[in-house]
């Protein structure tokens, strides 16, 4: 039998599930080399905006006033990286959370790698067309 997983409904909860998603990211090889080697990201920064971000979609608080996509631009990231970013997300979800809120997690996660990912194709050399 399962132990039985609660919904995300709390700053606490978004806490736990950033802090482990991430240290998910830095144990995996394909994203540990954008975020720590191409865009040496300043954790002690980066995970309470992101906080703050996921507070904001799951929990309708109001503290992120970001605009992530252009963080993006920069990144030589494809659709390697964002199924590997969205597989590890999910399962991150699933490990510690079941409910609506947390289905609402694995959706919004997944829909914005999908457009953050649609939108970076066209860096690419057809973009000049
Ligand atoms: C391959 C997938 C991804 C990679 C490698 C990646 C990497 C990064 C990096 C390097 C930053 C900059 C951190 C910093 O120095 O401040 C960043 C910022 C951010 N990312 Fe991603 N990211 C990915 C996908 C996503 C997805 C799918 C989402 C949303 C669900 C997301 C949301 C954000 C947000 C909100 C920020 C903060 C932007 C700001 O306000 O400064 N990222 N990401």
């Amino acid at each position: 039998m399962t132990t039985p997983r609660p919904d995300i409904t709390t700053e606490a909860d978004v806490r736990l599930l950033v802090d482990t998603f991430y240290a998910r990211v830095n144990e995996d090889a394909l994203l540990d080399s954008i975020f720590n080697g191409f865009a040496q990201v300043d954790w002690a920064h980066h995970l309470p905006n992101m906080y703050d971000f996921w507070s904001g979609l799951l929990l309708g608080t109001s503290r992120y006033h970001g605009r992530p996509f252009p963080k993006h631009v920069p990144l030589p990231i494809d659709a390697t990286h964002f199924q590997r970013w969205v597989a590890l997300f999910c399962a991150t979800v699933d490990d510690l959370f079941a409910g609506p809120t947390a289905e609402e997690a694995k959706l919004r996660g997944r829909a914005i790698a999908q457009v953050f990912e649609t939108r970076l194709q066209a860096r690419g050399p057809l973009s000049v067309l």
